[in-house]
């Protein structure tokens, strides 16, 4: 791994490989590593969030994943942020000691969203007592409120946060409120951090406010042509870079009303790239074997710009 490199660019919101029995399998990590790489030209991971199930994963679960995707990853992979939220902190706490240990380049932490702060001190004093059980390791906030229901603006939140936390280094933002990031991309211009956007269908308005990447689970099959996208906004060929956007967006247009979550994530990551990830963990089922037929028909559907 190269490490420290700033990060941006897109980072791949993994998918936790499972056995049919509903084991993790660990066995597949390697040439999903590869299958990142050489395939979809994506060079950083975002391991046990939301995509990953990490919620649904207990410690040691967690804790393995963490050190497969490192072993794997190393020489190959850029960056890889471990996701380390829980709704107990001395969890937390532990998982963050052991990304630290393992040599992570990153971790990030969701709000607890069960017994849930109710202002931006709460939180911080939250983040913080995490945070410092890594202090040499970049710390980013996971900020997903449409699944934490933890609504404490961002813009809010930045506000002198390295005084508290001095290993903060961005946020992973995925909400949509493009005001709230813009905000917090407009305050903070003296500051290194980096802001990686979380809504894959709308990612090119968040590149035009300011965001250095994206984390999503679209960049696990659509890596290579949302990478393409960005090289055609930083020339600019906003032209183009709009019909990339359109085109990934038609697809998860289509998918998103026929129901779109983990287990669709993983039915579609197993038919595009030959990996098996198995089932979801309950209370998630299984991807309709309908919405596989008619989501594979879609994607092979779409003419995009480079011919393919
Ligand atoms: C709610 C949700 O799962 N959002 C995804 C998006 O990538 C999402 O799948 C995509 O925008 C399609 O709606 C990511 O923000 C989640 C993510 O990065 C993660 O797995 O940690």
């Amino acid at each position: 791994m190269t490490p420290r490199k700033k990060l941006q660019g897109l980072v791949a919101a993994t998918i936790t490989p499972m056995t049919p029995d509903g084991q993790i399998n660990l066995s597949v990590i390697h040439q999903y590593v590869d299958y990142l790489v050489s395939e979809q030209n994506v060079k950083n991971v975002f391991v046990n969030g939301t995509t990953g199930e990490g919620l649904s994963l207990n410690i040691q679960e967690r804790k393995q994943l963490a050190e497969e995707w490192m072993c794997q990853g190393k020489d190959k992979l850029d960056h890889v942020i471990v996701h380390v939220g829980a709704l107990s902190l001395p969890e937390s706490q532990e998982l963050a000691r052991h990304a630290a240990a393992i040599g992570a380049s990153g971790i990030a932490v969701i709000a607890p969203f069960f017994f849930k702060p109710t202002d931006k001190d709460e939180l911080i004093a939250f983040l913080q007592k995490v945070a410092s059980e890594a202090p040499a390791v970049p710390f980013y906030y996971y900020h997903i409120p449409p699944l934490t229901g933890v609504k404490i603006r961002v813009e809010e939140l930045l506000d002198g946060i390295k005084e508290q936390i001095p290993t903060f280094q961005g946020v992973k933002f995925s909400d949509t409120d493009l005001l709230d990031l813009a905000q917090c991309i407009n305050k903070n211009e003296t500051e290194q951090f980096a802001f990686l956007y979380g809504v894959d269908e709308q990612l090119l308005s968040a590149l035009a406010v300011g965001a250095n990447g994206a984390v999503g689970s679209t960049y696990n099959y659509l890596g290579r042509k949302t990478n393409l996208m960005l090289q055609a906004f930083a020339k600019p060929d906003l032209r183009l870079a709009r019909k990339y956007q359109f085109l990934t967006g038609e697809f998860l247009n289509f998918v998103i009303k026929l129901g779109f979550g983990v287990a669709e994530t993983k039915a579609v990551m197993t038919f595009v790239s030959g990996i098996p990830m198995g089932p979801p963990r309950l209370p998630l089922v299984d991807a309709s074997e309908e919405f596989i037929v008619k989501a594979k028909a879609k994607l092979e559907s779409i003419v995009w710009p480079d011919g393919d």
